[in-house]
């Protein structure tokens, strides 16, 4: 039931999908618009041919897309016949699969002998839950677990509270994995985590920062669509709700927003990998925040990590209108790339959605927005396109670590900013 004709990948036990994929990645150049469109009328052909990784955004912008092994030869004949050049970006995704597999199952082995949780490492699902229990239950001075709803397949969907008392305080949200197939997000969710409960005796800013405001982390913002990626498909995006009558699966959660619902930069072809879903929060994993987030009434900032790309954007997405305080998130996204930087030499974009990515309706920093949270961002994790979507367990430190130092700028201001 996946959207693409063979990219199942069976990833626990057989060594080899049952399609022996061998699916490639390709980077496209596009030089204007024209070119541009004719990458977009890829995706809606039936069957779909090409999964975007990036998806066509701007001429200046490289698109990367994933082609199955059987429609490598029609689609690269349809970009030369369309003069559009192109590289092979990764020419055999099944032994970059195979790799991480292989990582993963080798520091199972060390984490099951000596008891211990590697930071360092993938994960499941369910060991990122029962980390979550021995989280909460080893710091629950400073943490609690919430949890806030039910996925579709009737998953638990939990969130981190970190607080040192008082009802109510104005509050930080910050999610990682609402798109499944970005795992550098839920590992950097886990690890920023640990640092918070790490740092709070030692950190001067964050200990200034949990003294008048809560954060709140959701690791696995889309548990069935995390799951899917472990079991069947590990490059899933979506989450797994089914329409009667509707043969292809699947939300793309962050185009399911009330802000801009159902504008261009999402799709309403149940098959696209952007699907915006039949209405506005139909899916229960976007619900389940909305109804969180507006009970509590007092959230300050709203970040939402994605991969990858390298970039920190602000609303909007759905529009090319400038927000209200455009300047005052320029330069603050500014600071947080200078300071990302700073730490590995990681270079990060920055700008607003709209002008730096691609127009996205119905996405989840734009309800945020409008709902007052004036300091809205959205990331987008390492890296540019060498491994994409399947970044290598060794780089999850050194992003996390990076990441947390533009996250406290962002969480620093919105302190020193109240409103
Ligand atoms: C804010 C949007 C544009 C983020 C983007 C997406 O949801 O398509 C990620 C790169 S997957
Ligand atoms: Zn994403």
């Amino acid at each position: 039931d996946s959207t693409l004709s063979s990219s199942t990948y069976p990833m626990e036990g057989s060594k080899h999908g049952s399609s022996a994929p061998r699916d490639q990645v390709l980077r496209v150049l596009a030089k204007n618009e024209k070119q541009l469109s004719l990458l977009r009328d890829l995706e809606t052909q039936k069957p779909q041919k090409v999964d975007f990784w990036r998806g066509p955004a701007r001429p200046s912008l490289p698109v990367d897309m994933r082609v199955p092994f059987s429609e490598l030869p029609s689609v690269k004949a349809y970009l030369k016949s369309h003069g559009l050049a192109y590289s092979v970006m990764i020419k055999d995704i099944q032994v970059l699969l195979d790799e991480e597999r292989d990582a993963m199952a080798k520091s199972r082995r060390l984490e099951r002998s000596t008891n211990s949780f590697s930071y360092s490492s993938y994960h499941t699902l369910d060991e990122i839950y029962s980390w979550i229990d021995n989280f909460v239950a080893e710091h629950s001075n400073l943490v609690s677990k919430i949890h806030i709803g039910k996925s579709f397949e009737n998953r638990s969907i939990l969130v981190l509270k970190f607080s040192t008392g008082g009802p109510n305080r104005p509050a930080i949200w910050i999610d990682t994995g609402i798109h499944s197939r970005e795992w550098i997000t839920h590992a950097t969710g886990i690890w920023i985590s640990q640092k918070i409960v790490d740092a709070y005796g030692k950190d001067h800013v964050l200990k200034r920062i949990l003294s008048t405001m809560d954060i709140f982390i959701e690791i696995v913002t889309n548990p069935d669509g995390f799951a899917f990626t472990h079991s069947m498909n590990r490059l899933w995006r979506k989450n797994k709700s089914s329409q009667p009558g509707i043969f292809c699966i699947g939300v793309d959660l962050n185009r399911n927003w009330k802000t801009g619902f159902g504008g261009n930069g999402s799709n309403k072809n149940p098959c696209s990998e952007t699907y915006r879903g039949p209405a506005p929060e139909s899916e229960p994993e976007v619900a389940a925040i909305v109804d969180f987030i507006t009970g509590h009434g007092n959230f300050k900032a709203m970040i939402s990590i994605h991969s990858y790309s390298q970039m920190v954007m602000y609303p909007y997405g759905h529009s090319l209108e400038p927000v209200p305080n455009h300047e005052e998130l320029f330069n603050l996204a500014k600071d947080a790339v200078k300071a990302l930087y700073k730490v590995h030499g990681i270079q990060y974009i920055f700008g607003s959605i709209s002008t730096t990515l691609y127009s996205a309706s119905g996405i989840s920093v734009d309800w945020a927005y409008d709902s007052g949270i004036k300091y809205a961002f959205s990331f987008e994790l390492r890296d540019t396109g060498q491994y994409g979507f399947l970044l290598p367990a060794s780089q999850i430190v050194p992003t996390a670590e990076e990441t947390w130092m533009a996250l406290q700028t962002i969480m620093k201001h919105t302190l020193n900013h109240p409103y």
